[in-house]
């Protein structure tokens, strides 16, 4: 039991942070060792079992990840940008796997992830689910099929507590439909609509974003040309779909080269 790899996760009280902490109790491959919360917040130095209303787990939260990132195997992370570049540094000196699945980080930001990647083993998705890392590439083979009298849209709908737009998931969609088009999406992109916007531009992708509920998340990939239409759809009802992923990343991660990985990797896709 002692052998499994030892799992540290961040941001536990959060949506992902508690499911992630399901799965990896449930996991007979990797076991808890430490849990993480920003300072401040009401978990801290309590039991992780009694703050997610059950017994005591013999594991405290704290908000000291330097210290609880040492001697673990892997870092589980779905919390936010500028966490997660703390994070990603404390990892690399700690010689743990990070693991990434937090979104919405700027170009600057994810080149502070590069340099932490220099000394360290990190695996960073927007989506970790195999659906959806599986519909980037089908996307991608539909983009190149197809040429530019197909507008390319990305939808998305996700919970009314998501902060980033668009979310993780349409980003590495769009990444998809621009690499199939042999574009870079940074030229194409079009975002957030309003008012008197002019014709849309032959050869751009757009995105949407909905926002309400409690939707886990839905994309959309819609190729649209006079007289027909195609979607490609992910609905994602259960949010464990993306800790499994997290957890599959964790491990596949173990004794692997420093540098940037991503759920292709992981998945041979
Ligand atoms: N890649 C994927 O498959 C995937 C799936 C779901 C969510 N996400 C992303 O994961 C992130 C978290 O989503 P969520 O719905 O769980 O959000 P959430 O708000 O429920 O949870 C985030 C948690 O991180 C904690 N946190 C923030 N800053 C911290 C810090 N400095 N130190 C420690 N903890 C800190 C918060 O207190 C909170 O508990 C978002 O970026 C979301 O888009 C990614
Ligand atoms: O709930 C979220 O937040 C999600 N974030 C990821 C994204 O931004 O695509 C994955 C889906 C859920």
């Amino acid at each position: 039991m002692s052998d499994l790899p030892g799992v540290v996760i961040t941001g536990v009280s959060g949506r992902m942070g508690q499911m992630l902490v399901r799965e990896v109790l449930a996991s007979e491959k990797l076991r808890l060792v430490g849990a993480i919360e920003r300072t401040g917040h009401d978990w801290v130095g309590k039991d992780l079992g009694a703050m997610m209303g059950g017994a005591d787990m013999g594991v405290t939260v704290s908000d000291d990840a330097a210290s609880a990132f040492e001697g673990a195997n892997a870092v589980i992370d779905f919390t936010a940008p500028a966490a997660t570049i703390a994070f990603a540094k404390a990892a690399a000196a700690a010689k743990a796997v990070h693991v990434i699945g937090t979104t919405g980080f700027s170009e600057d930001e994810l080149a502070e992830l590069s340099k932490a990647a220099q000394g360290g083993v990190q695996i960073r998705a927007g989506n970790m689910s195999l659906g959806v890392n599986l519909l980037t590439q089908l996307t991608k083979k539909v983009a190149a099929a197809l040429d530019e009298d197909w507008d390319i849209e990305v939808i998305e709908a996700h919970h009314n507590r998501k902060v980033d737009a668009p979310s993780g998931t349409a980003l590495m969609l769009g990444e998809a439909a621009a690499e199939g088009r042999g574009v870079k999406l940074a030229d194409v992109s079009d975002r957030g609509r309003d008012g008197i916007t002019g014709a849309r531009k032959k050869g751009d992708i757009g995105f949407t974003a909905i926002r309400g509920g409690d939707i886990v998340g839905e994309h959309d990939v819609l190729f649209a040309a006079a007289g027909e239409r195609i979607v490609l759809r992910h609905l994602a009802t259960d949010r464990g779909i993306f800790a499994r992923g997290a957890l599959k990343a964790a491990l596949w991660g173990q004794n692997r080269e420093p540098g940037e990985y991503d759920m292709l990797d992981v998945l041979g896709l």
